[in-house]
């Protein structure tokens, strides 16, 4: 038994096994061989480490983004001046990453809660009382539907409805309506735009990303953006790409656009800040790449363009009015997306362990080759593999030998 330890512990440490090789001289199987080789070792290092960076790890940034519009526009109707500065024009003003920028409006001036024809634009058309049912509304003029009578009719607009129907056709031509009136006029879109001067507004792009894995934080005003830079620079895609600073016409121009047909209906635009930073590097390598991307806006569609509208309320003699606009202009969606790259030892072993064991592929296809496509696979196949039963005749034979000897 203490032998039997013994004699497997000194086994164990004072052995080694490793496989046999063959050594195969053959031009056509060693070419194949060496070619699948190259192969494995240009997709190892081409692609697993050079193209997908298989030696990195990845994070995704976090992001904030914040806009400023500047720029003046200069509008006269009806012999009425007007001047517009960034507070009348961009919607919401806080300077957040999704805003509208006014280029065409619709405005209805003094309107008051009352009674008031609807609009007589064909599709509201009554010949008698009986044609306006007292307390319903019209969605567009065509259909009347019920009012649930908790809900007041203003608060509860839908589609182009102005307000309740109070029973009497006016003139024979359209609806009284209890409503703001007089009510809003919208069938001629002002053409060219009102605010075409919007072409010129400027667009400030403040974005800080971070990189939390790495703790890395990064800013649109990159180094070469100092603040003598901001007063002055505009971007351009070729010259000044890291300006922060946007022409609203360039925008919409590299967006695939056309500024007069936007600004008359409005539109979408994205504008995307793409990071891809390879933190091996210096970090002023990590800079930002705008892309600009018309996000709707085809006029094949069944609803034009892009408009909202919105009120501002006061009081004269003690009533309450506002004045209402119909408000057309290209919608801004800033969107970031940020990766960043940094070396690690885990992905960088795990790639080279994979790509070891992608090689051992070579050598399978290069077996199959050798022992069962070549003429003379036989030969090979004695070469390569050892057969028991061949051994045990080969012992037997080897025991004979050594008897006869013996008893000579
Ligand atoms: N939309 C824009 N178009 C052109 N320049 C801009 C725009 N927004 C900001 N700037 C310029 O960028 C710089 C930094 O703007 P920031 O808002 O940080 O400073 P500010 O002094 O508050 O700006 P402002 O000139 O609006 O008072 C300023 O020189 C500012 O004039």
């Amino acid at each position: 038994m203490r032998n039997l330890i013994k004699e497997a512990f000194t086994d164990f440490f004072c052995e080694y096994e490793t496989p046999r090789q063959v050594l195969v001289r053959n031009p056509r199987v060693g070419i194949a061989c060496r070619v699948l080789q190259l192969g494995v070792l240009a997709y190892i290092i081409g692609w697993v480490f050079m193209y997908e960076k298989g030696y990195q790890v990845e994070d995704t940034a976090i992001s904030s983004v914040f806009t400023k519009m500047k720029g003046i526009a200069y509008t006269e109707s009806n012999g009425t001046e007007r001047l517009w500065d960034v507070a009348d024009y961009v919607f919401p003003d806080q300077g957040v990453s999704s805003f509208v920028v006014m280029t065409n409006f619709i405005m209805t001036i003094g309107q008051s809660q009352g009674k008031c024809p609807e609009l007589a634009d064909g599709s509201n058309n009554c010949t008698t009382d009986a044609d306006c049912k007292k307390g319903e509304y019209k969605r567009t003029g065509n259909e009347s539907y019920k009012t649930d009578a908790t809900i007041q009719p203003f608060e509860d607009e839908v589609g182009n409805e102005r307000g309740r129907m109070t029973g009497t056709c006016f003139n024979e031509t359209s609806c009284e309506i209890l409503s703001w009136c007089p009510v809003q006029d919208d069938r001629v879109i002002p053409n060219p735009p009102l605010l075409v001067a919007a072409e010129n507004f400027t667009l400030f792009i403040k974005n800080s990303i971070s990189f939390p894995e790495f703790g890395v934080v990064r800013s649109n005003l990159v180094e070469s953006v100092d603040s003598s830079y901001l007063k002055t620079c505009l971007f351009d895609p070729a010259k000044q790409p890291l300006c922060p600073i946007f022409k609203l016409g360039d925008i919409v121009s590299l967006s695939g656009f056309k500024f007069s047909e936007i600004a008359q209906v409005g539109g979408s635009i994205g504008i995307l800040i793409e990071w891809e930073c390879n933190l091996d590097l210096r970090i002023e390598k990590c800079i930002p790449k705008y892309r600009f991307q018309g996000l709707y806006g085809n006029s094949s569609q069944a609803s034009v363009g892009y408009n909202f509208r919105t009120a501002k309320y006061y009081t004269e003699d003690r009533i309450q009015k506002r004045t209402l606009m119909k408000v057309f202009g290209v919608y801004i969606e800033i969107i970031v997306n940020g990766k960043a790259r940094k070396f690690d030892i885990i992905p960088t072993l795990t790639a080279i362990g994979s790509g070891v064991g992608i090689f051992g592929v070579a050598t399978v296809v290069c077996d199959v080759v050798l022992l069962h496509l070549v003429p003379r696979k036989d030969f090979y196949k004695t070469l390569k593999f050892k057969s028991t039963a061949e051994q045990e005749q080969e012992t037997d034979s080897m025991e004979m030998d050594q008897t006869k000897e013996a008893s000579h």
